[in-house]
């Protein structure tokens, strides 16, 4: 698991090997392809998002990949153009000079090989099947930049029923997973947790009071993703909700959620961050890590790591899906943290003179954060890691 994590510690940057060849590592950057997750339970209206985007976005050459094979419905048909009543194979043009592709096994280096055949995309799209845990996804294409990948992930669209979204998250019966998640845990709970926009579709299916209801119980589950009301996918400033949202770069305002409408199982909590010195970053870091990785929250009656004398089943359940914040250190260096479930990283703000002016905030999205006090467990960890 730690090879997945990216420590505080300054590394030492990959040797290049010299090539002869000038190497900007400037324009490397800027020619990985960015790609958004369209994530959302089934029959939200992801398709049709999609649709939406390959009709208004010109200036772009788009790639959409659809992580769904064979069964698929007719909207997915209708996408593949022109084809109709045939299977999508492999890629396929779209009438817009896009394309199209829909993979089973999809994974980066498969979409890699497909976008070497095919030449270079400004834009990747992939919708994942209504039944997808973005948990699971978004961390193959949440790539560090040191390696050579052509594309990253820009940022997770979830797009939610207005019309049902509540009954889904509360269908207990129907929808708990049943893979150790627990009760309660439904899949669009995940795709919501995971979410850096909830699009909040179909909204002429219901009245204004019902929009606001939903909104709410969303902001109270996550409170860091940017909510937009549509009908039929329709965004009207894509650039600005969805697209070129560079999510897992910077962390945004990290704006304290709003508490009202309680989800029972998903929620946010914010927690402010003081100025750190050397031996406090190390603290959060092993904080960061007890929560993650022993589904801990450290307490001072009980170090990480420590068994649960005897009753270890009975422990609340903690499931950190999403995290955010923006740590200042005593020095005056602003540096960001971004994680998604056990997968995290802290890195220098690529923009410090901005960084440096906002507060220190670690925002924490996820299950069973309402049964402990996390709060008061940082501030002890952050006390005992300072140099005095
Ligand atoms: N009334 C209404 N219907 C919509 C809206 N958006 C999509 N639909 C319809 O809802 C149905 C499902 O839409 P899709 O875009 O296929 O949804 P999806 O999330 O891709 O579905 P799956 O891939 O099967 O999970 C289609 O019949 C759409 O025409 C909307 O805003 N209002
Ligand atoms: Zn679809």
């Amino acid at each position: 698991m730690s090879s997945d994590h990216f420590g505080v510690d300054d590394e030492e940057p990959p040797a290049l090997v010299s090539t002869g060849i000038p190497l900007n590592l400037e324009d490397l950057q800027l020619s990985k392809a960015p790609i958004t997750i369209v994530t959302g339970y089934l029959g939200a209206g992801k398709t049709t998002l999609l649709n939406y985007i390959l009709t208004e976005q010109h200036s772009k050459k788009i790639a959409v990949i659809l992580n769904e094979f064979g069964n698929s419905s007719d909207i997915e048909k209708s996408l593949t153009v022109q084809r109709d009543g045939q299977q999508v194979e492999e890629w396929l043009e779209l009438a817009n000079g896009c394309i199209c592709c829909s993979v089973k096994d999809m994974g980066v280096a498969a979409i890699e090989k497909l976008m070497e055949r095919r030449g270079n995309f400004d834009y990747i799209l992939l919708e994942t099947t209504g039944l997808a845990d973005p948990g699971n996804i978004a961390p193959m294409f949440w790539l560090d930049e040191g390696l050579q990948s052509t594309i990253f992930l820009d940022g997770i669209v979830t797009l939610v029923d207005a019309a049902n979204i509540i009954r889904t998250l509360e269908d207990q019966e129907a929808f708990s997973r049943d893979d150790g998640a627990g009760v309660g845990m439904t899949t669009a709970h995940l795709q919501i947790s995971h979410a850096d926009v909830v699009v909040i579709n179909k909204a002429d299916l219901v009245t204004r009071e019902e929009i606001e209801a939903v909104k709410q119980r969303i902001a109270g589950m996550n409170g860091l993703a940017r909510i937009i009301v549509t009908e039929r996918g329709k965004v009207d400033n894509l650039g600005e909700w969805l697209l070129d949202l560079r999510a897992y770069e910077n962390v945004g305002e990290l704006k304290t959620p709003i508490r009202t409408q309680l989800d029972e199982t998903i929620s946010t909590v914010s927690l402010e961050l003081p100025q750190l010195d050397e031996g406090m970053l190390d603290s959060l870091d092993a904080w960061i890590r007890s929560l993650l990785w022993e589904t801990e929250v450290p307490s001072s009656s009980k170090k990480p790591g420590d068994q649960v004398s005897g009753d270890s089943g009975k422990r609340p359940i903690l499931d950190i899906h999403r995290l955010k914040g923006r740590a200042i250190t005593k020095t005056g260096k602003a540096l960001l943290i971004q994680g998604v479930r056990e997968t995290f990283e802290i890195f220098d703000a690529p923009d410090q003179n901005s960084a440096i002016k906002a507060e220190g905030k670690l925002v924490l999205i996820g299950r069973g954060l309402r049964d402990v006090d996390v709060k008061e467990s940082l501030e002890w960890f952050l006390s005992r890691g300072r140099e005095s």
